[in-house]
């Protein structure tokens, strides 16, 4: 019994161009209906789920009646311009005859690296998630160009799991999961069953993608679950081809690769957000908001005494005590001219202050590395 995803409240579920296109025959709306129907069952035990799915150029390249994946770059947008909208579809009439609402949310890697967007991208989704709708998520086609493009939907889905701290990704594929070397080269390769999801020598086993249509291939997809590790995600990798592989998965059952996470979540996120935390300005704090932080909690306007700096809603900013020592690191939740407005004021002053309110907190405790 896997622990690691039967406990999971959060996960996200990727699944690739293969099997939502039937590798690249226009949608596969029997697979789409499977995933949805399996989600719904995952929603009604209790559990939150995102979804990213590819598709949208495979789709789009057979609404548009082109048989070959064209190369340039105009052309792959214009076929994800015109997937996205059945792919879309699909998903929000297959869900609503589940009763669950589905959303739409596409993605650039800069929105996750620009602290404001990143911050906007997290608080949507967790939004969302609270009023039980399925988020669906791809990368946004239109606007990427090579040297900005997540490419696969493996990097995507683990940089969602990293934005919501979600507790597994499961990739959905056309293999049982991760071989020795690539089973369709390699007739003698052997499933993997589990190890550390950081374990160099995975990287050695995975080939590139099996089909003209996918772009990430096993490689991606190993990658993918070092980076979920990374805010302690444990990753499954199992096929999507087998009835109700989603439904074992969730269940625990022993099937598909597990790369797991080697730290806690919240250990794991920390560092993550550590290793990310160039700062950008300074909030010197009261004694009763040094003892609140001690004490796991987050940190309100009402606690900063003064703000240094010139920063956006976002940015990474250092917490001071009175004495200057630095006691913590974290995202803020506000610009320095709105901090500089709301410190000393109680939360429910920011609104009258700022003309509205937009977090309670300044510092969200998620958002909080102590030092
Ligand atoms: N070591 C490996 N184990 C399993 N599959 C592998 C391995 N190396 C390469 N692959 C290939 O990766 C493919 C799955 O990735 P990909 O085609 O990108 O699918 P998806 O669209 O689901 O992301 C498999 O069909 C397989 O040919
Ligand atoms: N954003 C692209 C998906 C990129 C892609 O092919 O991903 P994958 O199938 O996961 O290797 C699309 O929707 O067509």
């Amino acid at each position: 019994m896997r622990r690691q995803i039967a406990e999971a409240r959060r996960v996200v579920v990727k699944v690739g161009s293969a099997l939502v296109t039937n590798n690249g025959q226009g949608l596969a709306l029997d697979f789409i209906a499977e995933c949805a129907r399996q989600i719904a069952a995952l929603h009604a035990d209790g559990r939150q789920v995102l979804l990213v799915s590819s598709g949208a150029i495979a789709a789009g390249m057979q609404r548009l009646g082109w048989t070959t994946r064209p190369h340039a770059m105009h052309d792959l947008q214009a076929a994800a311009a015109v997937g996205q909208m059945g792919l879309a579809q699909a998903y929000e009439s297959t869900f609503l005859s589940h009763g669950l609402k589905a959303a739409q949310i596409l993605l650039t890697h800069e929105d996750l690296a620009d602290r404001t967007r990143y911050l906007n991208a997290r608080s949507t989704l967790q939004t969302l998630l609270d009023l039980a709708v399925v988020p669906i998520i791809n990368e946004n086609d239109t606007v990427v160009t090579d040297e900005i493009k997540f490419g696969d939907n493996d990097t995507l889905g683990a940089l969602v799991a990293n934005l919501v701290e979600a507790e597994a990704l499961i990739i959905l594929t056309d293999q049982k999961g991760l071989y020795s070397a690539d089973p369709r080269l390699d007739p003698a390769a052997t499933l993997i069953s589990e190890g550390r999801a950081d374990d160099r020598r995975f990287e050695a086993m995975a080939g590139g993608a099996g089909s003209g249509i996918s772009k990430g291939g096993m490689i991606t997809k190993v990658r993918a679950a070092q980076r979920a590790a990374k805010s302690g995600a444990h990753t499954l990798i199992v096929s999507g081809r087998e009835p109700d592989s989603l439904l074992a998965a969730a269940r625990g059952e022993t099937i598909g690769t597990l790369l797991y996470a080697a730290e806690s979540p919240l250990a794991a996120r920390k560092q993550w957000l550590a290793d990310h935390l160039q700062l950008a300005g300074a909030l010197t704090l009261d004694a009763g908001a040094q003892t609140a932080l001690a004490g796991g909690r987050s940190l309100l306007a009402v606690g900063v005494v003064r703000v240094e700096g010139d920063f956006e809603r976002g940015a990474a900013v250092a917490c001071r005590s009175h004495d200057g020592r630095e006691i913590a690191r974290g995202l803020i939740n506000y610009s320095s001219s709105e901090a500089r407005r709301i410190a000393g004021h109680g939360t429910q002053d920011i609104e009258a202050l700022l003309g509205y309110i937009d977090s309670a907190e300044l510092i969200h405790r998620d958002n909080l590395v102590l030092l």
